[in-house]
């Protein structure tokens, strides 16, 4: 989704929630990137063997993160995520 339409959706949308969906290869630091956001722990991060989901709160928005394992038998699977993604973030 484009910048205009996630504004478009944000206006039309008083809960102001929103899925961002992160991809990456395996290694790239999306987990990581995931427990930052929640202010948590990154000392200790595992590979993801299939998908975890946090909900943040950012500047009254509510976030609900998506991050998805890199490694390539599950990369397969990233299509099954792609539906009702606001904001997709690869890295
Ligand atoms: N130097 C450096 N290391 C990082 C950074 N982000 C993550 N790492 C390290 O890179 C390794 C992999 O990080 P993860 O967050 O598990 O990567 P991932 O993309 O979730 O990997 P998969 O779950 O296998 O897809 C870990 O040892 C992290 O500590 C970064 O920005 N800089
Ligand atoms: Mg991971």
């Amino acid at each position: 989704m484009g910048l205009l339409n996630i504004l478009k959706k944000l206006r039309s949308n008083p809960e102001k929630e929103l899925r961002l969906l992160l991809l990456g290869l395996d290694n790239a630091g999306k987990t990581t990137l995931l427990k930052q956001l929640a202010s948590e722990d990154v000392a200790h991060v595992t590979p993801t063997a299939g998908f975890n989901i946090k909900s943040v709160l950012s500047n009254g928005f509510k976030l609900n993160v998506w991050d998805i394992g890199g490694q390539r038998k599950i990369r397969p699977y990233w299509r099954n995520y792609f539906e009702n993604t606001d904001i997709l973030v690869s890295r």
